[in-house]
């Protein structure tokens, strides 16, 4: 790619700037265009990027953001945490408090594929061509290996994303500032179609509270929750749930087991379509969340009710579940974090 792409500008298109390769089947795209001058950078191979005309489209657009609006909240530092944003007034819940484009994007197999010197020089590239390089060069690190710049800040602050149909590794700025509880009061929603990731408040936040969201799957237990979080993160877990006492600890681990292990026999009954054993299934992984306060998670769970209800040829029963589902997706952000509201409204007009 680097001899085929000439020295002329036109022939970068529709990237701003040469497309960089480092002699491996992966190369930097960079449009320094998107988003005023913030830009964005994918490494990705050419075929991969050929295939994607959306993606590229979307990439190569340059996105204008609405005249500057007044943020809720603001960057603080915390001792013992880095920064981390707060609340600067009260957030409701459901409440879409932040929007963030992507500043770096990258295929989750690209350091796989490539030796670690041609990954930095990617890395490199992709980053220093943006307007907003430094910002994204004083982003958090984690690292305690001694690892490049770069590839920190990528492995401390990206988020993995499904876009053109590719599993992605995605920077997300403003989002990055962002902590990790386990017991968040918001969470993240990336939307393909608009590239954006949305952060959504789970409960109201009152001014000054810190936000945080979970970097991990909601439900793990413990010692994988703290393994994980020291390893990418490289910092001890001293949340609420990871100081709880020894007993407490121990009960909330047998119900995160039992969660994870009821969720997969939703699955094999679903594969089975023994769909009243599936809901029976969810009716108990329903219970175990409230009582392991994971209620956020709760609609998504009843509209799983309702779909199975459904597929069982039970329309109260689908049509309860749909409700309840609504009541909570909607108090959550509605239809503009949930694709499946409108579905549900539908269903709740059967007859
Ligand atoms: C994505 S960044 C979050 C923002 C970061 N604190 C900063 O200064 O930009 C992830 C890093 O923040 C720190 N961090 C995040 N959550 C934490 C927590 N609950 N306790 C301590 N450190 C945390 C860790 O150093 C982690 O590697």
């Amino acid at each position: 790619m680097d001899d085929k792409v000439g020295l002329d500008p036109s022939s970068w298109a529709p990237w701003t700037h040469r497309p960089y390769c480092a002699e491996t089947p992966y190369c930097a795209f960079t449009n320094s265009m998107f988003r005023g001058n913030n830009g964005v950078s994918i490494i990705t191979t050419s075929e991969i990027a050929a295939s994607s005309p959306e993606l590229l489209a979307k990439l190569t657009t340059p996105i204008v953001e609405t005249a500057s609006v007044e943020f809720p909240y603001t960057v603080r530092d915390i001792p013992g945490k880095g920064k981390g944003l707060f609340a600067a007034r009260r957030i409701a819940r459901g409440e879409v408090f932040l929007e963030d484009y992507p500043s770096v994007l990258a295929d989750v197999e690209f350091p796989g594929r490539v030796r670690r010197d041609q990954g930095q020089l990617l890395l490199q590239r992709a980053i220093e061509q943006l307007g907003q390089a430094e910002e994204v060069l004083s982003l958090a690190r984690s690292s305690t290996a001694g690892a490049p710049v770069q590839e920190d800040v990528m492995r401390t602050n990206t988020f993995g994303i499904t876009l053109g149909e590719r599993s992605r590794m995605a920077l997300f700025p403003k989002i990055s500032r962002i902590n990790h509880a386990c017991s968040p009061n918001a969470f993240t929603r990336f939307a393909e179609s608009t590239i954006v990731n949305k952060v959504i408040a789970f409960r109201d936040i009152e001014p000054g509270e810190e936000i945080t969201i979970s970097y991990l799957e909601v439900g793990l237990p413990s010692q994988e929750r703290q393994r994980a979080l020291h390893n990418r993160w490289g910092f001890q877990c001293t949340c609420e749930l990871c100081s709880a006492s020894a007993g407490e600890i121990a009960a909330s681990d047998r119900r995160r087991e039992r969660i994870r292990a009821v969720r997969q026999e939703v699955l094999e009954h679903v594969q089975r379509r023994d769909f009243n054993s599936a809901i029976k299934a969810n009716e108990e992984l329903v219970d175990l969340i409230v009582k392991e306060k994971m209620a956020p998670h709760l609609g998504e769970h009843y509209e799983v009710l309702a779909r199975l209800y459904l597929a069982a040829t039970d329309l109260k029963s689908a049509k309860k579940y749909a409700q309840l589902a609504l009541v909570d997706l909607e108090a959550n952000g509605g239809s503009t974090v949930y694709d499946s509201v409108e579905e549900l409204r539908q269903l709740l007009e059967w007859r």
